[in-house]
């Protein structure tokens, strides 16, 4: 395939201001009927994200997806959200027992408004089915598939249903997917949610592989209509992993969901647990990426996340940092 690249090998190029100032560009996206902030969901890992981070980013206008790895909680979680008068977003693999819950959830009349199907290789017979089944019976709910990594993959999801397709596979920071099966799209992710996005004709979720919050604005000009973003948002305070002191310095664990950690065992292991430095509270994180979106909206030279779309770009092969790797 020609021109791969990744995150670090693009810069963006400026075109004339139209603000005056960068308060006056709007970050707002639109998904499945909803507006929200930010066009960035965290992950739905189980470090990531939990119900009191999802309540207070639903609170606040922000996307969130909760994980699928208490399921016991889902249906409880559900009713929660909705008692407060929340969107319920949720996720589900696509076992035996997960056909059980979106049946219970119908019988319940417990209708999130997201679902997503969360398993590693998307591009499956079972997430087919898992879309079908959904659509049958929660056909209100809006459907995130994957994850996929082709264009075939994006096209035939949403022919089965999907109303967003999520790309990404391997280029999370704690996936060895890359390394234990030689398959992804890590190293060259921006690459190809650029030739997912040209298939599609549904919303794109970039996943994975977001490192710094200028990464969101070139996922935006590639054909993303949101991010999912993990390792970034794995040391905040509010973080639901594990706090650890090392040397008198505070840091978070952050692990794969398909690792030991979370599963248990050591049978197909692809992602590993690290350690990320100890920050401030994500709602800080949240402000300063909103900011520098704006920023990157102006720089655009439009008021809003469609001049990112179209503006020109050029490729400086790991060049963006100077030979500098610290961010
Ligand atoms: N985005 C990414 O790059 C990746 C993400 N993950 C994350 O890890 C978690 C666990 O994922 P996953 O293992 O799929 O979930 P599950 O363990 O729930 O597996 C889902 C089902 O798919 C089957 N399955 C899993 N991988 C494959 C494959 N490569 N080929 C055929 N069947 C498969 C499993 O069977 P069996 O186990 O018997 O094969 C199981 O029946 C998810 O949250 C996922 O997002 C994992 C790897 C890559
Ligand atoms: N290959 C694996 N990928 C995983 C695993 N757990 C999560 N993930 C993916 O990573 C992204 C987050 O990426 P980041 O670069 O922002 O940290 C997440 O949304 C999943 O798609 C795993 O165990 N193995």
């Amino acid at each position: 395939m020609e021109n791969v690249f990744d995150y670090e090998d693009i810069q963006l190029i400026p075109a004339k201001c139209v603000v005056n100032s960068r308060s006056e560009c709007d970050t707002k996206i639109s998904l499945g009927g909803y507006s929200f902030k930010l066009p960035v969901v965290p992950a739905n890992m189980q470090t990531i994200i939990d119900e009191k981070i999802a309540i207070t980013l639903a609170e606040n206008g922000y996307f969130y997806i909760m994980h699928r790895f208490q399921p016991e909680q889902r249906i409880d979680f559900i009713k929660d959200m909705k008692s407060r008068g929340l969107i319920a977003s949720i996720s589900v693999g696509v076992k035996p027992e997960e056909y059980e819950f979106v049946r219970q959830a119908t019988e319940e009349n417990l209708i999130p408004e997201f679902i997503t199907i969360d398993i590693a290789h998307g591009h499956s017979n079972a997430v087919i089915e898992m879309i079908h089944h959904i659509k049958e019976h929660l056909p209100d709910s809006f459907v995130i598939a994957g994850n996929v990594g082709t264009p075939e993959a994006v096209r035939e999801l949403e022919n089965a249903g999907a109303d967003a397709t999520k790309v990404g596979i391997g280029p999370g920071k704690v996936c060895i997917t890359k390394i234990k099966t030689g398959f992804g799209t890590g190293g060259w992710q921006l690459a190809a949610l650029r030739w997912c996005a040209k298939a599609a004709s549904k919303p794109i979720i970039a996943d994975g592989g977001i490192r710094t919050h200028g990464d969101v604005a070139k996922s935006i000009r590639f054909g993303a209509t949101l991010v999912m973003i993990g390792s970034l948002f794995a040391g905040h305070e509010d973080s639901p992993g594990e706090t650890f002191e090392k040397d008198g310095k505070l840091y978070k664990e952050y692990f794969g969901s398909a690792s030991e950690f979370q599963k248990g065992e050591k049978k197909n292991v692809e992602g590993k647990k690290m350690y990320v430095e100890h920050k401030g509270s994500l709602k800080d994180t949240l402000v300063e990426m909103e900011q520098d979106l704006q920023s990157a909206i102006s720089y655009a030279g439009g008021t809003n996340l469609d001049a990112i779309k179209h503006v020109d770009y050029v490729v400086v092969k790991n060049s963006i940092f100077n030979g500098d790797r610290v961010y």
